[in-house]
């Protein structure tokens, strides 16, 4: 049975759904609750100078359908009326795109919320799964999505809906384990004098870590991307770049773990985001799995705990539709966050 407060937060059709990134934005529209997605339309965000303007020009100049709604996640805190994103100079102001854009009904959420959400929108076939263990239905889950930063949001079953929790986890600290760690972790750059997990886990953290390791050895650093360095560590061409990519699955098995730990993941850990999908073969050598079940006196828990590799590219958008479809199916709490004309 639904309640008044199912019914009051229906949002009405057509839906604009976007999840907007620091490089990347993604948009899409949903025309009712049984129909998928229209076209995606991804656009750079550096080549528009607004968010309105992108929408404008990417979206609705090319359909007839006028959303009514709209369903955004975003990277960056959702605090105010003026929403700054984190990696990017967009600022979302929902009460101005009542005007410019034509809609009357806007939720923002937090671009990690979207990807909890994904997780529980996305079947098996949307993930690559690494190691044993077999996911109990309804159970604790986390996400964590190494990308521009580390993302890390928990997802947990109760009162019939999925909840998104989601957080700060990316900036937990992280410590060396092993005594070549303890050759390693003096060199990595820290932020205020510590080692978070995003001074390891994400682009910058690679390059990061590959530059210790480097610095540990007395070598030189040849690469400065970290798409160069996976490349190198994939084709084995270069050791220090092997090296380097092992340190960061090592480490993110070991936040995995914690994190799982945390929300009881009996319900599976989720690595979603651009670069998990590119180290699919890395996570798989064993060190990622190694390091997620070394939590002693724990080991047979983790051990019993399935991990995947979210693998659609759009992930984060089938979130927010199955969000904007059915929003009672999930407890999202949108006082403050939602904005209607
Ligand atoms: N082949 C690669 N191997 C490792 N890291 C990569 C590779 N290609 C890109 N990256 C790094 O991945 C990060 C971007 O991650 P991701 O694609 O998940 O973006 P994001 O943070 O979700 O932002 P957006 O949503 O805007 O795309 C950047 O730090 C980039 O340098």
């Amino acid at each position: 049975m639904s309640s008044a407060r199912d019914e009051d937060s229906i949002l009405q059709f057509p839906i604009l759904i976007g999840d907007i990134g620091g490089t990347n934005a993604r948009f899409a529209i949903i025309v009712d609750a049984n129909s998928e997605p229209g076209e995606t339309r991804v656009v750079q965000t550096a080549n528009y100078a607004s968010i309105d303007d992108a929408i404008q020009q990417a979206v609705l100049d090319h359909t007839s359908l006028r959303p009514r709604s709209a369903v955004l996640a975003v990277a960056g805190p959702v605090d105010s009326d003026e929403i700054a994103l984190t990696n990017c100079p967009w600022v979302v102001r929902p009460k101005a795109m009542f005007e410019t854009l034509g809609l009357s009904d806007i939720v923002v959420l937090n671009d990690f919320e979207a990807q909890a959400l994904a997780v529980a929108a996305l079947g098996e076939e949307h993930m690559e799964k690494i190691g044993p263990g077999e996911p109990e239905p309804n159970a604790g889950r986390v996400v964590l999505g190494p990308g521009t930063g580390l993302g890390v949001a928990g997802l947990i079953h109760a009162c019939h809906k999925w909840i998104p929790v989601p957080g700060e986890g990316g900036h937990m600290d992280i410590g060396p384990r092993t005594e070549r760690d303890r050759e390693i972790f003096p060199h990595l750059e820290p932020i205020e004098g510590r080692i978070s997990g995003e001074q390891i886990l994400c682009g910058r953290g690679l390059v990061n870590s590959y530059r210790a390791i480097a610095i540990a050895d007395g070598k030189e650093a040849r690469f400065t991307t970290p798409a160069e360095i996976t490349a190198a560590a994939l084709d084995k061409s270069d050791p220090m770049a092997v090296e380097a990519l092992d340190f960061f699955v090592t480490c993110l098995g070991r936040t995995a773990g914690d994190l799982a730990l945390v929300f009881m993941s009996r319900g599976g850990v989720y690595l979603t985001g651009g670069i998990a999908q590119k180290i699919v073969p890395a996570l798989k050598t064993g060190n990622f799995r190694e390091a997620f079940e070394d939590k002693a006196p724990h080991r047979e828990l983790l051990r019993s705990m399935p991990v995947y590799v979210i693998t659609h590219p759009l992930a984060a958008l089938n979130g927010l539709a199955a969000y904007a479809r059915i929003p009672s199916r999930f407890g999202v709490e949108t006082t403050g966050r939602r904005w209607r004309a």
